[in-house]
C-alpha cells in the first residue's frame, strides 16, 4: 500500500519516475543524528542584486522568480561550494493543506512548503542549460517554510500570484531582493549531492537545506493554492498543490551539517 499512497498523494508523478542509474536522487530525508559535523563547511556568502529581478511566471509545475543571470551581480559562494555559483530563478513546492508540502524532511518530519533558490556554476559554465547537465553544475538553497506571522517581504510576490494564475502566464517583476527569504541564520545548514527533483531529474545538484525556517501566514500559502497547473484553455481546472516529489532512497551518500 506504500506505493499507492504514493500515488495518492502525489497525483503530480504517475508513479515513480525511473532515472536510470539514480544513486544520487533528490529530494530525501534527512535523520539528524545521522548528519555528519564537517568543520571544513564555511559560511554561506549570499550577494543578491535585487535589480536583476526580471519575472514571474507559472510555468504548470510551480511559480518561478527569474533573475537576469548573464553576469555575476546576483551570487552564492562559499558553504560546501568551491566555485561562484549564479543565481537564476527561485520557486517553492507546497501543499493541499497545512500538513505537508515540502520535498526534503528532517527525521521524516513534512512542512509545509520549501523554498528553492537554484544556482547555476559561473565559474565553469555560460550557461544554466549547461551547467545542468553537469556533476556539481548547480547549488539549490533550501529553505522550510513555516504557517505562522505574516511574511512581509513575501507579500509582494502574493500580491502577483492572481495575475499568474494560469499555466504559461508572465508577469514584469522587478527589484525583489531574495535575500528577505532567508533565515536570520544562514550558518547552519545541511548539505549533500542530489539532484533535480522535477524532469529532467538530472544529478548535478550541490544540495543546502537552512536549519532554520521561515514563517508564512496562512492566508499566504492559501494564495498560492490558488494558482493553477492547467492553462486558460483547459476545460478542467487543476488547482497548484501537492507540486512536491517523494523522498528519495539515501543510497549511501553522507549528509553532512555545518553545527553540531
Ligand atoms: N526543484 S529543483 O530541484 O530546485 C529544480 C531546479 C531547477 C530546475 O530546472 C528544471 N528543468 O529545467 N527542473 C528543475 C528543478
Ligand atoms: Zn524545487
Amino acid at each position: 500500500e506504500a506505493a499507492e499512497y504514493n500515488m495518492k498523494m502525489h497525483p503530480m508523478w504517475q508513479g515513480p519516475l525511473a532515472v536510470p542509474g539514480g544513486d544520487r536522487q533528490s529530494p530525501i530525508d534527512i535523520v539528524v543524528r545521522k548528519s555528519v559535523l564537517d568543520t571544513q563547511l564555511k559560511p554561506l556568502v549570499t550577494d543578491y542584486d535585487p535589480k536583476t529581478c526580471q519575472q514571474i511566471w507559472n510555468n504548470g509545475y510551480s511559480f518561478l522568480v527569474e533573475y537576469d543571470d548573464t553576469s555575476d551581480k546576483s551570487t552564492l559562494k562559499g558553504g560546501p561550494l568551491q566555485d561562484k555559483f549564479r543565481l537564476c530563478q527561485f520557486h517553492f513546492h507546497w501543499g493541499e493543506n497545512n500538513a505537508w508540502g515540502s520535498e526534503h524532511t528532517l527525521d521524516r518530519r513534512l512542512f509545509p512548503a520549501e523554498l528553492h533558490l537554484v544556482h547555476w556554476n559561473s565559474d565553469k559554465y555560460s550557461l544554466f542549460e549547461e551547467a545542468v547537465m553537469e556533476e556539481n553544475g548547480l547549488a539549490v538553497l533550501g529553505v522550510f517554510l513555516k504557517v505562522g506571522k505574516r511574511h512581509e517581504g513575501l507579500q509582494k510576490l502574493v500580491d502577483a500570484l492572481p495575475a499568474i494564475r494560469h499555466k504559461d502566464s508572465v508577469v514584469e517583476f522587478t527589484r525583489f531582493d531574495p535575500a528577505c527569504l532567508l533565515p536570520t541564520n544562514t550558518d547552519d545548514y545541511w548539505t549533500y549531492h542530489g539532484s533535480l527533483t522535477t524532469p529532467p531529474l538530472t544529478e548535478s545538484v550541490s544540495w543546502i537545506i537552512m536549519k532554520q525556517h521561515i514563517e508564512v501566514s496562512h492566508d499566504q500559502l492559501a494564495v498560492f493554492r490558488s494558482l493553477l497547473f492547467t492553462s486558460a484553455e483547459e476545460e478542467v481546472q487543476k488547482s497548484m498543490v501537492n507540486n512536491f516529489r517523494v523522498q528519495q532512497p539515501l543510497r549511501g551518500r553522507t549528509v553532512r551539517s555545518s553545527f553540531s
